[in-house]
């Protein structure tokens, strides 16, 4: 891509909490952004009270932000689409998408998750659905949406292995309030940001359980180990997992109970029955999803993930919660670091 290629107008898909915001800090800096949801009478409201009253109230749009309806007409026009909808609604977003979009307009998401069941990274499904010619890129980074509407102090990372699309995608949220990096390692911010999903389901579980602080600093540790050895194994950079994508999201999403994983594991903690925690928390958890697709993902690399796994048993198998954490304390002795052999 050209560094003179213009992105704009941006459509964003996906008029969430996530998408929403995104949008707004666009237009914030007054690029031109178009805001698009599945539902009509969501796109009323938007339209007529110009803020997200269904996931974030109170906030206004900014002037440059338009909520669009005619999605088709909006595709074939914009400059670059930016994709925010759960990850089990990505694929369906990239085949409405594909038939309209310009030849080379680049695509962007926000989503955080791997393909349902076959647990591919999402930049694959997304090359592979729409060829090679449009450029890529992820955005990530502990970046709840109810402050990035709000306008409050943020950092995160635009992924993309076109340099310059990383670049100016990161230009357009770039302000005194919203820092952006860039990279080109697209595996490991993905990795990232979607195993961190499953870990704060572990912290919330931990502290719903009444456990303490110790218990929730050896959880992100030993998540964090667990992150590195999928990323590894599956060849990305180790230096991104110390970053905003890694270590970042997962310190926010592990201790800070806006975060919806962190909710679930907290209500399953408290002692509610999976399928009640998941009505309770009533929003988007993707790490319900992750679980299950990163398990697959470590067993395929022959790796272990004993905290992903114990949460794969509470989720999924009716494992109570006390006996999965004594089974990671029981688990045999090991060493933190061994010495380097001569
Ligand atoms: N919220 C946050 O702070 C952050 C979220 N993310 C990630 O962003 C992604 C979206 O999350 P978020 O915005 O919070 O989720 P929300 O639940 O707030 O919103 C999801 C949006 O996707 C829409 N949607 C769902 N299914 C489809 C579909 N099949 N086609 C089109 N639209 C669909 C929903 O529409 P409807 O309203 O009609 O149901 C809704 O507008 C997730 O992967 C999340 O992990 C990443 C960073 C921060
Ligand atoms: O990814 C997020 C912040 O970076 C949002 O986390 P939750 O999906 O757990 O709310």
């Amino acid at each position: 891509m050209s560094e003179q290629a213009n992105l704009s107008p941006t459509l964003v898909l996906g008029a969430g909490a996530w998408g929403t915001a995104l949008a707004m800090a666009m237009a914030r800096n007054g690029h031109e952004t178009w805001l698009w949801g599945r539902d009509k009478q969501h796109y009323l409201q938007m339209q007529t009270s110009r803020e997200n009253a269904k996931y974030l109230p109170g906030i206004a749009f900014p002037d440059a932000l338009s909520v669009v309806d005619d999605v088709h007409k909006a595709i074939q026009s914009c400059g670059h689409v930016l994709i925010s909808v759960p990850s089990k609604a990505f694929v369906e977003s990239l085949q409405m998408i594909k038939p309209m979009l310009a030849a080379k307009t680049p695509v962007s998401w926000a989503t955080k998750g791997l393909a349902p069941d076959t647990g591919e990274l999402l930049y694959d499904v997304a090359r592979s659905a729409l060829g090679e010619s449009h450029p890529l890129a992820v955005i990530s980074g502990p970046s709840f949406a109810a402050e990035v509407a709000a306008n409050l102090p943020t950092a995160f990372t635009v992924a993309s292995e076109d340099g310059d699309f990383a670049k100016q995608l990161a230009g357009l949220f770039h302000s005194p309030t919203l820092r952006v990096y860039t990279t080109y390692d697209v595996l490991g911010v993905q990795i990232g940001g979607t195993v961190k999903n499953v870990l704060a389901i572990s912290a919330g579980i931990s502290d719903g359980l009444g456990y303490g602080a110790n218990a929730r600093a050896a959880l992100i540790t030993r998540g964090m180990a667990e992150i590195r050895r999928l990323a590894a194994a599956l060849g990305a950079e180790t230096e991104t997992l110390f970053g905003l994508s890694g270590i970042g999201d997962l310190i926010l999403t592990c201790t800070d109970d806006q975060s919806r994983n962190r909710q679930l594991g907290l209500a399953i903690g408290r002692g509610l029955s999976v399928d009640d925690a998941v009505k309770f928390v009533g929003k988007t958890v993707e790490g319900m999803d992750a679980a299950r697709e990163v398990m697959l993902r470590a067993r395929q690399a022959d790796i272990e993930m004993p905290i992903v796994e114990q949460v794969c048993k509470i989720l999924f198998e009716g494992y109570d919660p006390r006996e999965s954490v004594q089974a990671l304390l029981c688990r045999e002795q090991k060493a933190e670091l061994t010495p380097p052999v001569n």
